[in-house]
């Protein structure tokens, strides 16, 4: 697990190390582990993997992270690289100027580059005596050097690249879109410009082949998109990691999700497994219904009781012979826990039986159909964190809109501006519904609405392959949360072992992201390829079966 953390955070475990006078040593571990991955991506430029001859250019903006820049060049320095700093703000961190200097480093600035405040700032007299290169020079230094490390703006930057920098790097950005080769890109602690504590990243930015960060992971780490801007991450443990608090994001990485995977006990029954009720899929769109089943069988769940129309019926339990199908009503039967929403559009039987579903006491994942039904209750009440809103962006567009049009919220994000900032929206939309919300995306976010009892919890699932955007992989998705929420039902403490958040309201957050992880897995059994929702539903069965034994 990665516990992912904002700046503020960060920098409250630091603060009592710097009022003890300990600043410059965190910045020198810091740099010092920073120098050592440059040093390992130099290696691998040399064809000799010797470090004399090749050459590195470092970015250097005005705070500290362009401080651990020039110290991390230091290093560089005395390992016989060559060392080019171009300083892009209108000051440089002092000491790690004289560091990189004594060691023979070049220092040079890029014309025309003000403050953040003011673009129109002239260079402070510590760094206007150094010579300047306009951005067509620096550009060229740039794309001749082995590696380029971008030390601009870290945890302490607000907004993104502005002026003559941001035009540097989209020039660069150009080059390198024609060009399959050009220098390795090692960021320091963050991609400038990306916010260290969502994960947006306006443009221009610098893509990073590894990013190097110090004490503990960000948020941009484990989010889109600065999740798919990091590269290859390194924490560099600098001595503040026992004092680190709360983190704001959690990562479940592989094992993980199959350490913490709820398994059955010889004393399990199928109804103690959970039953699951599943309302899904119409006449004119049964596949969802027949996906959706099928991906809670794979997955294991107890008992499968499926309500629609016949000829839906049908064709789930020609596919799935283990789903029991009725035409009830979902107060006629007892389960534990309610999948509702695939495939439900434009029949009015299906329609009555989500909004049953909505208004149950039942956990339940409202997904596609169900939405909408869900958004429009929140104007009687918040949702509760048992139920599981399952939207991707486009969808949490429709959600917001209906919450503003019942006066929930005065701001209804667009797809776009969603997308730019997923892990805000998705705690926002958690906090409004009152719901645990999973928005699928390039990383999926997973947000508890929080209560007075437990802050909210926030989590992120990544290792998707781009091969599972296809139709038919949101309701294979949706079968098999149904699956793990239902025994999760039953079995309220089957998650402890993730932590104390998994407990209470959160205990559905983990379900969710458990059943996201499960599903990522499962797009990788056999290596990068197509994976349509029935093979990726099999896939899930040997991801269960194979691993975390
Ligand atoms: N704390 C510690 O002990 C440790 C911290 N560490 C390191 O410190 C980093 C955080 O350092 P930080 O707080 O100095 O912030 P940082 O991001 O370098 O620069 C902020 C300055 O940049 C400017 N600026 C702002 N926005 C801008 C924009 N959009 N475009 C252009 N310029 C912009 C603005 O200055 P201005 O230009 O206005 O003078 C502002 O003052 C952290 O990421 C890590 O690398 C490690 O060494 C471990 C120990
Ligand atoms: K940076």
């Amino acid at each position: 697990m990665i516990d992912a953390y904002t700046g503020a955070g960060v920098r409250a475990a630091e603060q009592p190390l710097l009022d003890a006078g300990h600043g410059d040593i965190l910045m020198r571990r810091a740099a010092l582990g920073l120098s050592r991955v440059c040093e390992t991506h130099l290696r691998r430029a040399n064809r000799k993997g010797l470090l004399s001859g090749t050459t590195t250019v470092i970015l250097v903006g005005s705070g500290n992270n362009g401080g651990d820049g020039l110290w991390a060049g230091s290093f560089l320095r005395r390992a016989g690289v060559m060392v080019t700093a171009i300083l892009t703000g209108s000051t440089a961190h002092p000491q790690g100027l004289k560091a990189l200097r004594a060691l023979g480093g070049s220092v040079v600035r890029l014309e025309g580059q003000g403050s953040a405040t003011d673009p129109n700032t002239a260079p402070d007299a510590s760094i206007a005596g150094f010579h300047a290169l306009d951005r067509g020079q620096a550009l060229s230094t740039m794309t001749s050097a082995h590696l380029v490390l971008d030390a601009m703006l870290g945890t302490g930057a607000w907004g993104g690249l502005r002026g003559e920098a941001a035009a540097l790097v989209e020039d660069f950005n150009a080059i390198r879109r024609e060009s399959a080769t050009g220098p390795r890109i090692v960021a320091c602690d963050v991609v400038s410009g990306v916010n260290a504590d969502s994960g947006e990243a306006p443009e221009p930015v610098l893509k990073a082949h590894a990013t190097v960060t110090f004490g503990a992971a960000k948020v941009a780490h484990v989010v889109a998109p600065g999740e798919q801007l990091t590269g290859h991450l390194t924490v560099i443990p600098i001595g503040i990691e026992d004092r680190l608090e709360h983190p704001s994001v959690y990562r479940l990485e592989a094992q993980d999700i199959l350490a913490a995977w709820p398994r059955p006990t010889a004393t399990d029954t199928k109804y103690t497994r959970g039953v699951l009720g599943v309302v899904a899929g119409t006449p004119s769109y049964p596949g969802a219904a027949i996906m959706s089943t099928n991906a809670a069988v794979q997955t294991g769940a107890g008992m499968i009781r499926f309500l629609g129309d016949a000829s839906t019926r049908g064709m789930v339990l020609a596919q799935s012979p283990e789903v029991v199908c009725s035409d009830d009503q979902p107060w006629d039967v007892h389960v534990q826990a309610w999948l509702a929403g695939p495939g439900v559009a434009d029949d009015e039987s299906q329609a009555a039986r989500v909004q049953a579903v909505v208004e149950a006491q039942e956990p339940a994942v409202l997904d596609a159909g169900a939405l909408t039904a869900a958004a429009q209750s929140v104007a009687d009440g918040r949702l509760g964190a048992h139920k599981i809103l399952t939207p991707h962006a486009g969808e949490l567009e429709q959600v917001y809109e209906w919450l503003k049009g019942f006066g929930v919220t005065d701001d209804a994000p667009d797809r776009t501006r969603i997308e730019a900032a997923p892990v805000h929206w998705a705690r926002e939309a958690a906090r409004l519904t009152g719901a645990t919300v999973l928005l699928k995306g390039a990383t999926t976010i997973i947000a508890s609405p929080g209560s007075e009892e437990q802050d909210q919890v926030c989590l992120s699932i990544g290792q998707a392959s781009p091969w599972l955007a296809t139709a038919g992989s949101g309701d294979t998705l949706a079968g098999i949360l149904g699956a793990v929420v239902a025994h999760v039902a039953e079995h309220p403490e089957a998650l402890r072992r993730l932590g104390e958040w998994a407990r209470g309201d959160g205990r559905w957050a983990a379900a969710a992201a458990l059943g996201a992880g499960v599903h990522a897995l499962a797009s990788r059994v056999d290596g990068e390829g197509p994976v349509p929702p029935t093979v990726l539903a099999a896939n899930v069965r040997r991801v269960l079966r194979t691993k975390g034994q």
